[in-house]
């Protein structure tokens, strides 16, 4: 008989309302599943991406915005009372922005040294730029940290963006015009001269210097083998091998080292042991200085700082950023004060704000239940291996046993609810409400600072890689552990009390996508122990890589309209799209094992499909969802993930039990006349 409970029907109602029963399953299954939430949902003018994980994080801030002490308005006057002061007034710390300022030369230029702003915008602004130094777990040994040096980010978000043309035209024209009026506010704030054509001038070197920058950076698809990137040498072979130098200045890595170790006295000699991620970067940037002066590297780097930095000023400050969001995220307002708050203390006191969130919004239950499917998935992925006739037998042993050590977190750290720990973690902060920007200076400091002192401390394996009031889940290959926060552990996903159907087609999708990373083209090169050792014979290697080739294509083969066309990138996206599809295969399967040993779940009311393919439409409806233009291109740069209408396809073109569900024919689109597998 049908199943009339509350979950039921509150789930049966949710399928029928975002699914459009007039598509044919098999000829577009996205559209099929979603095509009546995309008929009802319109992107809200403050978002970039609207889709059924976005309003769940944004129901999850209104939860938050519930339990935090709602941000006073007295503040917000402030701050629009105190301008750009906050940012002006910290500048000559970072040894000033010359096109700012009068007379630079003459008062920084003399004594500035580049390792002294890289420095300090390290190790006091959390600010990585142009020599990426951090400390980091050891790729080789999990168990330490070890200081490595990567390329720098970029504040076009990809390299690509710097060609200024087609679809990164505006980016461009924004992001110079951003730099412009800024330089031209903080200019009038200090009542200084304002000589449009000089800016322009500095302004068009200092884009140009950042698409050199750019251009020397190695692109994603050459830095997504993590044993090539692996370069082990001591710190002083960075003096003698990568050189750089800026008017006929050395750069001097041991000085520069220090200048940002010394602050959290850790002494690091010319013998310690580093990692260089990018040694053609560091050779490319090289030649590039050579074209450039002090002040065109000193106008750079204040600029990549400030351009972060007008979001905690007021509104004139904050406007000048507006062109370059909207061409970026195509976003044409803020997002709401209350949100743009839940969502920083979140990120800053993941911690504090997991425990609010946890106490208000989880149940213990869910536990118990995740352990189980857990446990049944492992296996599933564990008994498929057996069928692998690509993998011969002494590496599906490795497999297997990287497989039964992966570690799992559930919900949230006990840490988080001993009042003791979470005092400690927080003893050295102190906010004021007056101060809002030296607020976030203080968290800048205070999470570099943090980061940088674990160089001579063991990795603690049992610290959580992300809060508790968090909609996603993550796989960690150093730690070889799966993470599923309390944020996820909730409708579509996952309830006690919805069907099975729809909790294996949710979360179980979700917990074979993170056992599956583990075994992706990046986690495969991990051990059980997370460390960077082959367990591969160099056959079952190839045939892997022939696998994943598959993929790479199928999904490079997707053009996506909303990006004007631009392809998927199959290599960037390759891990999660293997993730997918082992997901979603291990979730189907260890479904069937549960009605196998349980029997047939009881009809959904109001909707005559089976649960099998129940199944399918709950995983395909976490992806209904749609993106602006200009966010749709900055995503396919970016993002690790193809858009989510392309996950559905992807992975359900893969899989025949999709097809036998829907009873698809052969000559669908939803069957491919070639499937690709790996796991
Ligand atoms: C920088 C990357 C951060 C997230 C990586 C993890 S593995 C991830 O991909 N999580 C999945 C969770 C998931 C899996 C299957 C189905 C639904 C949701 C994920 O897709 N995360 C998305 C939301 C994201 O991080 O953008
Ligand atoms: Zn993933």
């Amino acid at each position: 008989e049908i199943c009339t409970t509350a979950d039921c029907t509150q789930s049966a109602s949710r399928l029928i309302e975002n699914m459009d029963a007039n598509v044919d399953p098999c000829d577009n299954f996205y559209q099929y599943a979603c095509g009546g939430w995309l008929k009802k949902n319109i992107i809200p003018e403050t978002t970039s991406r609207y889709s059924t994980f976005d309003i769940l994080r944004d129901e999850l801030e209104v939860i938050l915005k519930g339990q935090t002490p709602t941000h006073s308005r007295a503040s917000r006057c402030l701050i629009e009372l105190r301008g750009g002061s906050p940012l002006l007034d910290m500048l000559p710390d970072v040894s000033e922005w010359p096109i700012a300022v009068d007379n630079w030369e003459t008062n920084y230029g003399r004594t500035w040294r580049l390792e002294d702003v890289i420095a300090k915008l390290n190790e006091k602004y959390g600010t990585l730029l142009l020599v990426n130094f951090f400390v980091g777990t050891d790729d080789r040994d999990s168990t330490s940290h070890i200081i490595h040096v990567g390329q720098t980010s970029l504040g076009l978000v990809s390299r690509d963006y710097y060609a200024c043309t087609g679809p990164y035209a505006e980016a461009c024209r924004a992001y110079e015009q951003f730099m412009i009026d800024l330089a031209k506010l903080i200019r009038k704030d200090r009542g200084l001269a304002i000589n449009e054509t000089r800016i322009r001038e500095e302004v068009t070197r200092v884009i140009d210097l950042e698409r050199d920058i750019a251009n020397a950076t190695d692109t994603p698809e050459d830095r997504n083998n993590p044993v090539l990137l692996y370069n082990k040498m001591e710190l002083g072979d960075l003096n003698a091998n990568f050189t750089l130098e800026i008017e006929s200045q050395l750069f001097n890595w041991s000085y520069f080292t220090a200048k940002i170790m010394n602050t959290v006295n850790i002494s690091v000699p010319d013998t310690e042991k580093v990692i260089n991620y990018s040694p053609n970067y560091y050779r490319r940037l090289n030649l590039i200085l050579a074209k450039y002066t002090k002040r065109d590297l000193q106008n750079y780097m204040v600029w990549r700082f400030a351009m972060n930095m007008v979001v905690g000023l007021s509104r004139a400050y904050r406007d000048t950023r507006k062109a370059f969001r909207k061409a970026l995220s195509g976003t044409t307002s803020e997002a709401a004060v209350w949100r743009q708050c839940a969502l920083y203390v979140n990120n800053n006191l993941e911690n504090a704000v997991g425990r609010l969130y946890v106490q208000e919004a989880f149940s213990e239950k869910s536990k118990e239940l995740m352990e189980e499917m857990i446990k049944d998935i492992r296996e599933v992925f564990i008994s498929n291996l057996d069928d692998l006739t690509w993998m011969d037998a002494e590496t599906k042993k490795a497999a297997e046993e990287k497989a039964r050590a992966i570690r799992e977190r559930i919900g949230y750290s006990d840490n988080i609810m001993d009042d003791e720990y979470l005092n400690n973690e927080y003893k050295d902060l102190s906010y004021s409400a007056e101060e809002y920007f030296e607020n976030i200076l203080q968290n800048l400091e205070y999470v570099q600072k943090k980061r940088l002192r674990k160089l001579r401390v063991k990795v603690n394996k049992e610290e959580w890689v992300t809060g508790a009031a968090v909609v996603n889940a993550f796989y960690s290959s150093s730690k070889n552990q799966i993470v599923f926060p309390a944020g996820i552990l909730q409708p579509p996903f996952f309830s006690k009390g919805q069907a099975k159907s729809l909790n294996y087609g949710g979360i179980g999708m979700v917990i074979g996508h993170e056992i599956t990373h583990g075994f992706d083209d990046n986690g495969r090169n991990y051990d059980k122990d997370g460390d960077l050792k082959d367990w591969w014979t160099p056959d079952s290697t190839q045939r892997f890589l022939e696998l994943s080739k598959c993929i790479v294509d199928q999904y490079g083969n997707f053009s996506w309209d909303l990006a004007s066309g631009l392809h998927l990138n199959g290599n960037n996206t390759l891990g999660e799209n293997i993730a997918d599809n082992g997901g979603i295969r291990q979730a189907y399967q260890a479904y069937k094992n549960y009605v196998k040993q349980h029997g047939e779940e009881p009809p959904l009311p109001g909707i005559d499909l089976s649960h099998d393919q129940l199944f399918f439409l709950n995983f395909a409806q976490v992806w209904c969802g749609t993106h602006r233009p200009e966010q749709a291109v900055n995503s396919i740069k970016v993002d690790v993930h193809s858009p989510g209408k392309f996950r559905v396809l992807g992975s359900l073109q893969n899989f025949p039990e999709f097809a036998k569900a829907f009873n698809c024919n052969k000559s669908s689109y939803m069957v491919p006349d070639n499937i690709c597998r790996v796991w």
